[in-house]
């Protein structure tokens, strides 16, 4: 998605990032002006931002299996439009053709974010959750080092234009793993006899649901984006400030950046593992957020060689990475979990782009001295360090109100096979009454109402289906006893 080659980025570069970084990162512009070129950035971000929104509502309502095919092929139709555009260099079409291109990719690509991670929350939503999170995030920063380490070299063999199309035909190979995908959930719902039941559901779910959703909820979308505020945009910077600061030349800076995420490629899937294992998502997500204070500390205050930041920063990104996207599909019911990952989404790049421009202002557009470049740096490592403070601040209410609501984030999975184990037992009992008293509703028999309504094979599976207590989303039953609302 991305001709600029000398810095790592987050995939996709978030909002903004382009504000400040192409003179150091844009060696064939395509004849276009600096400004035409960071256009080309900001479009793909923030209709990126924009679009996710509505493609998680969308997603609810369609389903998965058009949900992937839709906006894989969008990618593949927006990157293959940008390359087809690389091509009219020297015309007045080269800029729109390839916004064109970008604002197609960027509204594909952001939604099969949130796509992907709905299917993974509803195929893995029992024990391996955040595993299957930690894999997701493996793969997407892989392709972050992997752009990293071999786009220049492909450039400079085969040349920017062919490059673009190296990337359509990565497109896609992600459009035919879509329709693997998607030929496999098609397989996997008809074979658990779900297709009518969650189709139901879709029917029912509205976006006012979002109002309905709980505290824990808007809490963690509030932590997310506070955190990633923090990251991406030190991430999309680093190379830069590590390079003024540190005096050491683009190459090396550019690695010392990169630690983040090959730490966070290595790390994730077993941070995933052991999260879903002893839980405490809440915990692990504010200490997440405590240790990673020091690191702007350091490189604000101290001139300890940056790479123990980075690799720092690497290590507790991934943990908060793998605690707190798999811990949104605790606290919202299954049928609303694309609004939910949307929404999420949606704000945290907002809060991004706005970092990014709030950085790109600290730094001003034209260099200065030394010593006064270096005196912004500390200004934009000291924002980014308020916005972590923000997410430990945040962070911990998420637990004081986790803990007063059932522990659904901070249960580990003994924790929650057990009461699972109990509830079963009273439904059981509660079954086995209404039996013996002649009820044909077991619920009203009981006299528990919602609380405790048979549970369907499809809730056995979906521990979503009884975590929202607000059934807005329909289809969806009561609360256990300890459930979040
Ligand atoms: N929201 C994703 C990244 C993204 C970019 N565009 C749309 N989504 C995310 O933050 N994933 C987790 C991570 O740490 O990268």
């Amino acid at each position: 998605s991305n001709n600029c080659t000398d810095e790592q980025q987050p995939s996709p570069s978030p909002p903004g990032v382009a504000e400040h970084i192409s003179s150091t990162c844009c060696r064939d512009c395509l004849g276009m002006s600096e400004q035409n070129y960071n256009l080309l950035y900001a479009v793909y971000a923030w209709t990126n931002a924009v679009v996710v929104f509505f493609s998680g509502f969308l997603v609810d309502k369609l389903g998965n299996r058009a949900g992937v095919i839709a906006f894989s092929l969008l990618c593949l139709v927006g990157s293959s439009t940008f390359a087809a555009g690389a091509h009219l260099r020297g015309t007045d079409y080269l800029l729109p053709v390839m916004l064109l291109g970008r604002l197609l990719f960027g509204a594909g690509n952001g939604s099969l974010t949130v796509v992907q991670n709905r299917l993974v929350a509803f195929w893995f939503n029992k024990k391996e959750l955040a595993l299957a999170f930690g894999c997701v995030l493996a793969f997407s920063r892989c392709g972050s080092v992997l752009n990293f380490f071999l786009t220049e070299n492909i450039r400079d063999a085969i040349g920017l234009e062919w490059t673009l199309w190296f990337g359509v035909g990565l497109c896609l190979l992600g459009f035919v793993a879509a329709g693997v995908v998607s030929g496999l959930d098609v397989y996997g719902v008809r074979a658990m006899g779900l297709t009518e039941e969650l189709q139901q559901e879709s029917r029912r779910v509205k976006l006012q649901d979002l109002g309905q959703f709980s505290l824990q909820f808007w809490l963690l979308v509030l932590s997310i984006m506070f955190y990633y505020n923090g990251v991406f945009p030190f991430v999309a910077d680093a190379s830069q400030f590590i390079n003024q600061k540190y005096s050491l030349d683009d190459k090396v800076s550019a690695y010392i950046t990169g630690a983040v995420y090959d730490v966070s490629m290595l790390l994730s899937p077993f941070l995933g593992g052991l999260i879903d294992i002893i839980g405490k998502r809440g915990y692990l997500a504010l200490l997440c957020a405590l240790l990673t204070i020091p690191v702007f500390g350091l490189l604000a205050f101290t001139t300890v060689y940056p790479l123990v930041s980075t690799l720092w920063l690497g290590v507790t990104y991934s943990f908060a990475a793998a605690s707190m996207w798999p811990s949104l599909p605790l606290v919202v019911p299954r049928a609303t979990l694309g609004t939910a990952l949307g929404f999420s989404t949606s704000v945290q790049m907002i809060g991004i782009g706005v970092s990014n421009v709030v950085v790109g202002r600290i730094l001003g557009q034209t260099d200065s001295t030394r010593s006064v470049m270096l005196d912004r740096w500390k200004l934009v490592m000291l924002y980014l360090l308020g916005n972590v403070i923000a997410a430990v601040v945040v962070t911990l209410l998420l637990n004081a109100v986790d803990l007063k609501r059932g522990r659904k984030l901070n249960q580990s999975r003994k924790e929650k096979l057990s009461l699972e184990r109990m509830d079963q037992l009273v439904e059981d009992g509660i079954a086995h009454a209404s039996i013996e008293s002649g009820s044909a509703d077991a619920s009203s028999a009981a006299g528990y109402g919602v609380d405790f309504a048979p549970r369907s094979e499809a809730d056995e599976r979906s521990p979503l289906l009884s975590s929202g207590g607000s059934s807005s989303g329909g289809g969806i039953t009561g609360g256990r006893k300890h459930a979040i609302n």
